[in-house]
């Protein structure tokens, strides 16, 4: 078995028997992202290297241009996403976009795609920025004027899950005050990646074929069952008193009823949420040959849709929020910056406070800096694809390698983005890299991934990380907390990015 990649004259990272990289994960004091990225700074001089999962070899991509053709122009060749999780037990994990695969996620996909246009962005930010707006007055209330220390995953977790309550669940709370509501507990245990579920998450791609032998949910049972009830319950009103909302559930319900689409006339204005926005690639019309599988969104299929916006979307949010903060409360001149733009924005706005789309859309600073946060600190460092058909390409050294069908294959985005081949002084936070963007390798910056599986909800985690950070500024100065470790110390057991000991920082009211 281990004579897999010599034999192919790959350079590989050698196993530890029986354990393969996994050892390397209980082992090591490293960050999981960093474990499976390993072959990366090992072999500088290919594109791509094996290593072995207990003993099953798999690949890590170390070229962002091989990436890139495996994701878009060979997509045929690698379709799926690494999933073996199943429906009997996770019933909505198993159904959400990022773990279907095949006719299923096809259909799926070009489904929801019409959900997350700019124009049906631009209307759901309204829902989204009137829940940050409201938490936000909240804040400035009970600060009465007055300095104050917060932790601030907490904070913006909070904020994310109301938010998010609102346009997944069509549900409105108000996590600030009422912290224990069963919105946000679920919605935390829903969104959990670390402890046991991170873990469990961690081996349906290290170890697929174990995971899927214990028969593991990865899911709460009651998570489950509580988000169905909530949102049949919510359908079910919604269609006994003809309401509607601009949010998920009503676009997925159009989507049952075949009333789901693109506009006739999107306006193009609004497709853009910033330079990191991921590319919208059309994937052929689902109707036709195929039209017999065809998603029926049954309320389970709708429930699941709308928990998976809500486990891609809140952690990997939030994580680009608190590090954003982060680099603005230990550089006062980059927050100073991003503060007078702000400033200069509230001038055109009715109220003074309250963003628009269109706003957030032209302030050319904020995008710099949340760009420079996803690159300097990405909140996905890896994802994957499973090879579907073989797949052959040609190595630096001019062999040839063909990817055999079945094989896992890594791609480690945070790998690329701390490479000073493609980001010069990567470890320094420098939005101006992204004064020009021309001077930006788009091949090498993915935060959210590229191709035809790209993240489906980028305009939404960039629109909200832009307008949470327009209200925080706009109220509070942000500086380090007494807590805060400087430099960042970094947890390494958890499954996302996270700071070890938190991210305190004092919030210091501004006059407004
Ligand atoms: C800063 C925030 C976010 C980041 C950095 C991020 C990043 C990513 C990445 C790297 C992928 C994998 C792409 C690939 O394999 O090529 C992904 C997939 C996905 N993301 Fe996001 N994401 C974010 C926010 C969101 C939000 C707000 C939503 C939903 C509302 C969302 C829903 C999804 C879904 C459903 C997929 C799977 C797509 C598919 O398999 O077709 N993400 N995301």
């Amino acid at each position: 078995t281990y004579d897999y990649f010599e034999k192919r004259n790959i350079p590989y990272v050698k196993p530890v028997p029986f354990f393969g990289q996994v050892w390397s994960f209980v082992s090591q004091e490293k960050h999981a992202v960093d474990v499976a990225s390993e072959g990366y700074y090992m072999f500088p001089n290919t594109r791509i290297s094996g290593v072995f999962t207990l003993r099953t070899p798999a690949y890590l991509v170390h070229d962002p241009v091989l990436y890139k053709q495996m994701a878009i122009k060979d997509f045929d060749h690698f379709t799926d996403h690494i999933s073996e999780i199943s429906l009997e037990h996770d019933p909505l994990l198993a159904r959400s976009l990022f773990f279907t695969n095949g006719t299923h996620w096809r259909h799926h996909r070009s489904g929801l795609s019409p959900a997350f246009t700019g124009s049906k962005m631009r209307n759901m930010f309204v829902l989204l920025s009137k829940s940050a707006g409201e938490a936000m007055k909240r804040l400035m209330v009970y600060s009465r004027g007055k300095p104050f220390t917060m932790e601030m995953r907490d904070l913006y977790s909070r904020l994310g899950n109301d938010a998010m309550t609102s346009i997944s669940f069509g549900v409105e709370v108000d996590s600030l005050t009422d912290r224990y509501n069963e919105f946000f507990v679920k919605g935390k245990r829903l969104a959990k990646i670390d402890g046991l579920p991170g873990l469990k998450l961690l081996m349906t791609t290290l170890m697929p074929g174990l995971f899927k032998f214990l028969r593991l949910g990865i899911l709460y049972k009651d998570v489950n069952e509580f988000y169905l009830e909530a949102v049949s319950t919510n359908i079910h009103h919604r269609v006994k008193h003809n309401i509607k909302r601009p949010d998920f559930i009503h676009l997925l319900l159009q989507a049952r009823e075949n009333r789901l689409s693109v506009e006739q006339h999107e306006d193009e204005t609004l497709a853009s949420a910033g330079f990191s926005t991921a590319e919208t690639h059309q994937l052929e019309d689902t109707t036709g040959a195929e039209a017999g599988d065809k998603l029926q969104w049954h309320d389970v299929d709708i429930t699941a849709a709308a928990a998976s916006f809500f486990f891609g979307g809140i952690e990997t949010t939030t994580t680009l929020l608190c590090f954003a903060s982060y680099e603005l409360a230990v550089n006062p001149a980059i927050q100073a910056r991003l503060r007078a733009e702000i400033d200069r924005a509230r001038e055109d706005l009715a109220d003074g406070v309250t963003p628009t789309y269109e706003v957030l859309q032209k302030m050319a600073y904020m995008d710099m800096v949340v760009s420079e946060t996803l690159r300097r600190w990405t909140p996905f460092g890896l994802t994957n694809r499973k090879c579907t058909k073989d797949y052959t390409f040609t190595n630096t050294d001019g062999t040839k390698i063909t990817i055999e069908r079945g094989l896992n294959v890594s791609i480690p985005l945070k790998a690329f983005h701390l490479d000073e081949k493609f980001f010069p002084d990567p470890l320094r936070f420098n939005p101006e890299r992204f004064a020009d963007p021309t001077n930006i390798n788009q091949d090498a910056f993915v935060p959210f991934g590229t191709g035809l599986r790209n993240c489906i909800g980028s305009r939404l985690g960039l629109m909200q990380a832009k307008c949470f950070l327009f209200y925080m500024l706009a109220y509070f100065t942000l500086e380090p907390g007494s807590k805060l470790t400087i430099p960042l110390e970094l947890d390494e057991t958890s499954a996302g990015l996270n700071a070890k000991h938190g991210f305190w920082m004092n919030l210091v009211p501004r006059f407004i």
